[in-house]
């Protein structure tokens, strides 16, 4: 199969969809590699390590679009290149689609075969191809968070460890799973107060036996959600409903509740944000205030740290990618349920339920287009 990389065009990413060392595995199985000039740099890969990893370097993205079989990305494609996609080409990236119908629409009218990282599965329902992501936004999120709390940054001016005798930061974290775990270690390793919520048991065993007395725990409902965030110094929004729009936690009222210059870091923004007040920020322009309260939604925070994640990424993404280009995507997603839980648009037709149901599409089971 011929296999595309452009370089990725959204603020301050600099994640590339292949590393050298995927490029290489992908054409010691008999593939043709294209990338971008220039695609891996923000990773400190050069397009002289792509050669020799056996990868064609193209000017520019258009011989990608225009003779791929398959795109490999990062983020979901942006408009300039998505008015690039053709029928009978696969694309695969992330794509959060259920908060983006322009997005959606025009990967529907396409007729391009979209598979995202994001929904597909693993073992016991989980998200193997978010994962790396999710751990790596998760631990980010204190940082963030951290710096944000300094005045300069329009924080309460708050040391989340405190030092001897002044009490640390209360840290509450929305939603106890990957996000939410590594956001966590990062607190308590900093010496925060630090409070996990979620409405799973499970979730909630889990983190209460790792953490035991570094960490409380306690069932998300709306009178305890509400409770924990008037005290909070830091919030961090990390909960997912998977492929569908996040809930909206905590509502414009509830800031005014909330002390002066606590902050907000919404990770959960890329499924449209868990906070009334959340709207996604780049890195260049990371936080807002709206009524005293600082909030930081960038919606590709691993693009930060570009080398770490893109490496954690190609370590998840990669046997998949094998897999369709050994034995194209029908095969591939016939061969494995999780892989086809990924798929989301096909043909014109939206193929992820939870999507369909969001947006107002007609649901088409991926179960039909496999038939
Ligand atoms: N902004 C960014 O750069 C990035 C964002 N993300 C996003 O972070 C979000 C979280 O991802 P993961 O941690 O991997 O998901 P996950 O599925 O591991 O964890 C989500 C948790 O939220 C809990 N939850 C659901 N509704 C809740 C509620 N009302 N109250 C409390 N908890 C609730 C679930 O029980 C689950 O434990 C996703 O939207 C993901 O796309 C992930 C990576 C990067
Ligand atoms: C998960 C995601 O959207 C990201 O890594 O940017
Ligand atoms: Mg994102």
């Amino acid at each position: 199969m011929r296999i595309g990389c452009p370089k990725e065009i959204k603020n301050h990413e600099y994640r590339v969809g292949l590393t050298p060392e995927s490029a290489r595995e992908l054409v010691g199985r008999g593939n043709e590699v294209w990338m971008e000039t220039g695609a891996g740099l923000g990773i400190g890969a050069t397009d002289a390590e792509y050669i020799s990893a056996g990868a064609k370097i193209v000017d520019g993205p258009d011989p990608i679009f225009a003779e791929c079989e398959m795109v490999v990305k990062v983020k979901e494609p942006q408009a300039v290149e998505r008015a690039k996609l053709r029928r009978d080409q696969i694309l695969y990236t992330y794509l959060h689609l259920a908060p983006d119908p322009d997005q959606t629409r025009e990967l529907v009218d396409s007729g391009v075969t979209a598979i995202a990282y994001e929904t597909v599965t693993g073992p016991g329902g989980t998200l193997p191809l978010l994962k790396p992501m999710s751990q790596v936004a998760g631990r980010m999120s204190i940082q963030a968070g951290a710096t944000a709390l300094e005045k300069a940054h329009g924080g309460r001016g708050v040391l989340l460890g405190g030092v001897p005798g002044v009490l640390p930061g209360k840290v509450v974290v929305i939603g106890g799973g990957v996000v939410g775990f590594n956001a966590a270690q990062m607190a308590v390793g900093l010496g925060g107060d630090v409070e996990i919520l979620d409405r799973d048991p499970e979730v909630l065993e889990k983190v209460g036996t790792f953490f035991e007395s570094r960490a409380s725990t306690r069932f998300s409902n709306k009178t305890n959600l509400e409770d924990a965030v008037r005290q909070a110094d830091l919030v961090i929004g990390a909960v997912l409903i998977p492929g569908a729009a996040a809930p909206k936690l905590i509502t414009r009222a509830l800031l005014k509740e909330m002390k002066p210059g606590a902050v907000l870091v919404d990770v959960a923004i890329d499924q449209g944000g868990c906070f009334e007040t959340s709207k996604a920020t780049t890195h260049a322009e990371p936080t807002y205030v709206v009524d005293d309260i600082v909030h930081y939604c960038v919606a590709n925070m691993p693009g930060a740290v570009a080398r770490t994640s893109t490496y954690a990424l190609n370590n998840v993404t990669l046997p998949h990618a094998l897999q369709i280009a050994k034995h194209g995507w029908k095969g591939a997603l016939s061969a494995n349920p999780h892989l086809a839980e990924g798929l989301n648009v096909h043909d014109g037709a939206v193929t992820y339920e939870a999507v369909a149901s969001e947006l107002g599409y007609d649901y088409t089971p991926v179960a039909d287009v496999l038939a």
